[in-house]
């Protein structure tokens, strides 16, 4: 369901209600007690009038000091909630991200380069900043405006046709230009994700930029993108620019109106002096309110965008973890497909049609195929990362939609051809947070032959390594994700090109053990290396089995 930003907006509030009725509180407090400055100082212009300094009038000073200090504290109060909501908005946001990732339907992400999504997340940062001026700047100064209003009402009632008149001119001013800022904030916002986006393909390319930098191919990307963010920003600033000169012209005419309608009543001797000063003070606090509201709208534009922002990434469709069936662990699964078909979403082609084969429990079976026969397609589609379009997938002569996500993913063992080592230690690499006794950790590695490989390393197995283990050897990135496989003990194997940089001899020797009648596991693998083909025993061949 997509949802309008006002709408996430009001739901994340929601969640903070307790919290929120306290700053209005505070707020509502505020604006009665601030009435205390004009409604002192008339007083005490009364009693100077009266051409004596008599204890009223030290009384009358202390009055006015004390709610002004009165209201210090309750915005020390309303800044420390607004803080915790700060901090707690930045933590959710934090883990909302990290759970949500592993997570999310892998088609979902087919469109999109995931790692970009991620940059949504600074966006956390401009709900954090905006949070204090919506909810405390905001509130403060409609609760001024409003009780400033009604102190002016007492004075003469005339004020309550001028308030009700400033109210409908600000609606009007919202309604003609609302939907037009956030509109023209959500575009300008596009581009700049797209113009970070390139700058870290830059980057991640920087080599082959550094290269090729003769036609400065680089620079005119980055111009392009660039001009359409100013043009954005430039329909988005005019926006503001016409709320503003809307805003400064209810200004004038709040203030205007405000020092006419005082002015004639202290003339028509219906107000007196220091009613009047009063009055004007109070119209001062109701003009700065106004001042402030409209710095706010610029950052509430900013925090619906980034709202929307967050948003998507919030809205993308997770993994369903419905299926009750178990797996049998005690030995390999069998796989069996019957009629697949897949297309990508809004595409025709079928990349996969009417595939069928079986691999009984335990087989070890090389895929084959032309490039774009569909190889990759088809691991992926056993290991369970999304779903046939036609047909159907049995596992253990069980639909694979019939067991839980998280039981089959650790069942199986996937060696995808991109690179999948994170920056951390090489342990959290290979055990991804499982427990395991250090014996069993070091057979994998002495059998991998990594332990010489962690010797040489200052720190062994708890060494750091570079996102994508971009200081390793090749073949040392693969011995990883090898061991991170094989301590899962899988019951499934699905292997695409998992080898191809480790020593042949050592080659040999691994692909020996994952064939073997000892490896109490099923093997599927895509490789040209023809020693798997000596060793698997059956070959599947996806030019001959699809249509
Ligand atoms: N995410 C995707 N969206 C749309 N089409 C895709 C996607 N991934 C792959 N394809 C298409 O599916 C077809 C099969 O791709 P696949 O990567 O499985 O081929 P392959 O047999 O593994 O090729 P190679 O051996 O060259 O890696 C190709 O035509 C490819 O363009």
């Amino acid at each position: 369901m997509i949802l309008q930003p006002t709408k996430r907006l009001w739901n994340l509030l929601k969640k903070y209600n307790s919290v929120l009725k306290q700053i209005y509180l505070y707020a509502f407090f505020i604006g009665i007690i601030n009435l205390t400055l004009p409604v002192g100082i008339q007083a005490i212009i009364n009693s100077l009038q009266t051409g004596e300094l008599t204890s009223t009038w030290i009384v009358l000073v202390g009055f006015v000091l004390v709610g002004m200090a009165l209201t210090g504290i309750l915005q020390i109060f309303q800044l420390r909630l607004v803080e915790n909501i700060q901090q707690d908005i930045f933590a959710r946001s934090a883990f909302e991200f990290a759970f949500r990732f592993p997570r999310i339907a892998f088609l979902q992400l087919d469109k999109v380069h995931a790692p970009e999504l991620v940059n949504r997340f600074f966006d956390t940062l401009t709900i954090q900043k905006g949070l204090p001026k919506i909810l405390i700047d905001f509130s403060m100064a409609i609760f001024q405006i409003f009780f400033g209003l009604i102190l002016l009402t007492i004075y003469s009632s005339y004020f309550i046709i001028l308030g009700f008149i400033l109210a409908v001119i600000i609606w009007i001013i919202y309604k003609i230009t609302g939907r037009k800022g956030l509109d023209t904030s959500l575009q300008e916002s596009k581009y700049k994700y797209k113009i970070a986006h390139w700058l870290e393909e830059i980057a991640r390319t920087n080599a082959t930029f550094k290269i090729f930098n003769k036609n400065k191919l680089h620079l005119d990307k980055t111009d392009d993108i660039v001009s359409s963010y100013l043009e954005c920003r430039q329909s988005h600033f005019r926006v503001l620019l016409q709320q503003f000169w809307l805003f400064i012209g209810f200004k004038l005419t709040v203030a205007a109106s405000l020092l006419i309608l005082g002015g004639i009543l202290v003339f028509q001797e219906k107000i007196n002096l220091g009613q009047f000063v009063a009055a004007e003070i109070i119209i001062i606090l109701i003009i700065n309110s106004v001042e402030k509201v409209i710095r706010v709208i610029e950052t509430i534009y900013d925090v619906l965008t980034a709202l929307e922002k967050i948003g998507y990434v919030s809205d993308l469709k997770l993994d369903e973890n419905k299926g009750t069936s178990t797996i049998n662990n005690s030995t390999g699964l069998s796989v069996k497909a019957r009629n697949i078909s897949l297309s990508f979403p809004g595409e025709d082609i079928k990349v996969l049609n009417n595939i069928s084969f079986d691999i009984a429990a335990n087989e070890k079976v090389v895929l084959y195929g032309t490039s774009g026969s569909g190889k990759t397609i088809l691991t992926k589609l056993i290991s369970g990362l999304f779903n046939a379009t036609e047909g159907e997938l049995l596992i253990d002569n069980v639909p694979i939609s019939h067991y839980k996500r998280d039981d089959y993913f650790s069942s199986i063992g996937v060696g995808l051809p991109t690179n999948q080592l994170f920056e951390g230690s090489i342990r959290d690499n290979i055990l991804m947070g499982q427990n395991l006794p250090d014996e069993a950790l070091d057979k994998t590695l002495r059998f991998l032959h990594l332990d010489e490989f962690l010797r040489r390393q200052s720190y062994g197995i708890d060494s750091i390594i570079d996102s994508g283990g971009r200081r390793l050897p090749r073949g040392v990135i693969q011995k990883i994700q090898i061991a991170r496989i094989l301590i899962h003990k899988p019951r499934l194997l699905l292997l695409e090109e998992p080898l191809q940089f480790i020593e042949e001899d050592e080659k040999i020797r691994i692909i020996d053990y994952l064939t073997s009648k000892e490896f109490n596991c099923t093997v599927l693998v895509v490789s040209d290396f023809n020693y798997w083909k000596e060793k698997c025993e059956r070959i599947i061949d996806l030019n001959q089995i699809g249509q």
